[in-house]
């Protein structure tokens, strides 16, 4: 076994300065800490460094100003090394300015995703939620030609490689779902109650005919019986089936409603949801096929994958972007929106490299009731198994049309702050809606009030966090980083450091959710993105070599150059270089 251990401390602290108690909570023998020959004094006050300057949520002028935030206006001023210059540290200009105000401890430990839609595609717009704390840009396959979503995907990469960001990009795949089609080109439209419409499978010329719908799912009107309910987009609005006609299928609306283009279609017997025909449609459809294979070209940094329903195809689809990916690979988020999804959960979580809970389609299989329990169920199990996972769909449903979000709004943002998911997606209030930057900072401003209250409250505690790893080698990384999660909370270190190539150590330290920020210092753009949907993870593009001694010396420097960091700070080092912890003072 040629791997070590290497708990390193300062000479000149004395492990008498700690007591008993405190030894025996960190979970080691101070015995056994071998001095190290380089590192700082280390000294053991306690620090406050929390910024009290999160912005709040509403305005007091009666929400007619909308969302405030704290932030300052300049951001352009601070200008990010473009290319990867190996004498240089890489780090988007608002992860700057926000240290450098704030402090470590108040940085937002929540990720966030927006779903990028007609509103927000404009070059300009995509760097406004940059600059508004968009970690990753969702691309949903349902919408959208590809020259549309290509030329998306090269906005976002230019505003990374011309301001330093680190936004990630998320394929959305269709998946076999049966949805409406487009409404012949309008927007919306309504159905009133009593209203008789008509669902066809037929292939209509634009306009339609009043009151027709197209239904993409050829054996639709086999698979519906009459008195069945159909529910579009997971009850927003109701119809009851009230007689077939060839491909086509009358529906009288019961609860009227907003029809949007190509909206979901569920259809219900006796308060159960049909599974016909349908149940045995592809995972991955024909069309999904051709879109992953456009991601992969593109490449994109996390395909999602629609409708899941058990591990097999998110194996398969992992083999075939390792067979296809050019640098790297793609990471597979598995969707979790259905009740099969929910059968496998812990196998199709298992085999996939994060998870989504996509309540808007879940909310449309099971009841209602039940999803927010289903919710803290995946985030649960996605935590043991050290699997990034998002909550996703209507948190703030009312700001596509209103500039303050429902007090019950934000208590369910609040919700998914509290549970330490590790992301937060935006969807039609990013992509179509009226105030896509004001969702986004409310987004922001809850997950750091939220997060701050906890910290205070100290109510991270409990979680215990089952053992992972499958290999000697996985253990001793997954203890390290244990322990100096244990360590940072124990000691209130400002920050954890951690040097990872594949970014493995750095999920793990994310995994304990300490107390303190994680700067993940990574060798490649690509893991640096891929870092950026993980909670608490701060990351950074660095070219660092296997001396940990002079790696270190060079962040410092570099940091300190920025006014990033400063003399006296306080941290904890791991590495997978050396498989080491250090604790020590910013020189
Ligand atoms: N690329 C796009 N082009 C046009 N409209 C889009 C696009 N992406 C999203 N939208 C709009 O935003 C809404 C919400 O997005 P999302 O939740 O991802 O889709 P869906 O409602 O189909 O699940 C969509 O219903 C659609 O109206
Ligand atoms: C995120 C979801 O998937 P989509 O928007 O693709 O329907 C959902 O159903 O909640
Ligand atoms: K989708
Ligand atoms: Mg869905």
């Amino acid at each position: 076994m040629s791997q070590s251990f290497n708990l390193y401390i300062s000479t000149s602290y004395s492990p008498k300065h700690l007591n008993q108690s405190l030894s025996k909570k960190l979970g080691f023998n101070w015995n056994r800490i071998e001095p190290h020959k380089t590192t700082q004094k280390a000294a053991f006050t306690i620090k406050a460094s929390v910024s009290d300057s999160i912005p709040s949520v509403l305005t007091s002028d009666n929400g007619a100003g909308g969302v405030l935030s704290s932030r300052p206006q300049n951001y352009a001023s601070y200008a990010a090394p473009a290319v990867a210059d190996p004498s240089t540290i890489e780090v988007d200009a608002v992860t700057e300015a926000e240290l450098k105000e704030n402090g470590f401890r108040s940085t937002r430990r929540t990720k966030l995703i927006c779903t990028i839609g007609p509103v927000t595609c404009g070059a300009e717009h995509l760097e406004t939620l940059a600059v508004g704390g968009m970690n990753v840009a969702r691309i949903n396959m349902c919408h959208g030609t590809r020259e549309w979503h290509r030329e998306l995907i090269q906005r976002v990469r230019r505003l990374n490689e011309e301001k330093g960001y680190a936004v990630a990009i998320m394929m959305d795949t269709e998946g076999s779902e049966i949805h409406m089609g487009d409404l012949g080109g309008a927007s919306s439209a309504k159905a009133e109650d009593g209203e008789v419409w008509t669902f066809s499978v037929r292939a209509f010329d634009s306009p339609l005919p009043k009151h027709t719908i197209n239904v993409n799912y050829e054996g639709f009107a086999e698979d519906v019986e009459v008195g069945d309910e159909l529910l579009v987009d997971g009850g927003m609005v109701r119809f009851q089936v009230i007689e077939k006609i060839g491909p086509d299928v009358k529906c009288c609306c019961t609860d009227p409603g907003l029809l949007l283009p190509r909206a979901n279609l569920t259809f219900w017997r006796d308060g159960s949801l049909v599974r016909e025909r349908n149940a045995m449609l592809p995972t991955i459809s024909s069309k999904d096929w051709l879109d992953i294979d456009f991601g992969i070209a593109e490449g994109v940094d996390f395909i999602a994958i629609s409708f899941v329903k058990s591990a097999e195809v998110i194996k398969h689809l992992k083999s075939y972007i390792k067979a296809r990916a050019r640098d790297g690979d793609i990471s597979v988020i598995a969707k979790i929106e259905s009740i099969d999804s929910l059968k496998n959960l812990e196998e199709i979580i298992r085999a996939s490299d994060g998870a989504m809970v996509a309540r808007g389609d879940l909310g449309a299989q099971i009841p209602l009731e039940q999803v927010p329990s289903e919710q803290q169920r995946i985030v649960q199990i996605c935590r043991q198994l050290n699997k990034p996972v998002i909550v996703a769909s209507q948190f703030l449903e009312s700001m596509i049309e209103y500039p303050t979000p429902t007090r019950a709004e934000v208590a369910d943002v609040s919700e998914a702050v509290r549970q330490q998911s590790d992301a937060l997606m935006l969807s039609g209030e990013s992509a179509m809606g009226q105030y896509p930057d004001k969702a986004l900072t409310v987004l922001r401003s809850v997950s750091l009030r939220i997060e701050k209250w906890w910290r205070e409250e100290k109510r991270n505690e409990a979680t215990e966090l089952p053992g992972i790893a499958l290999s000697f080698s996985d253990s001793i990384s997954e203890e390290i980083c244990n322990s100096a999660a244990k360590l940072a909370n124990n000691l209130q270190v400002d920050a954890i450091f951690v040097y990872t190539k594949t970014g493995h150590m750095a999920s793990l330290l994310s995994r304990c959710r300490p107390d303190c920020p994680i700067f993940a210092f990574t060798n490649t753009t690509t893991i640096r993105r891929r870092l950026n949907l993980q909670w608490g993870l701060i990351p950074f593009r660095l070219s660092y070599s296997d001396d940990m001694e002079s790696n270190l010396n060079k962040t410092f420097s570099l940091l300190k150059a920025r006014g990033m960091i400063k003399s006296g700070d306080l941290v904890i080092a791991v590495s997978d270089i050396l498989q080491s912890i250090q604790v020590m003072n910013v020189p």
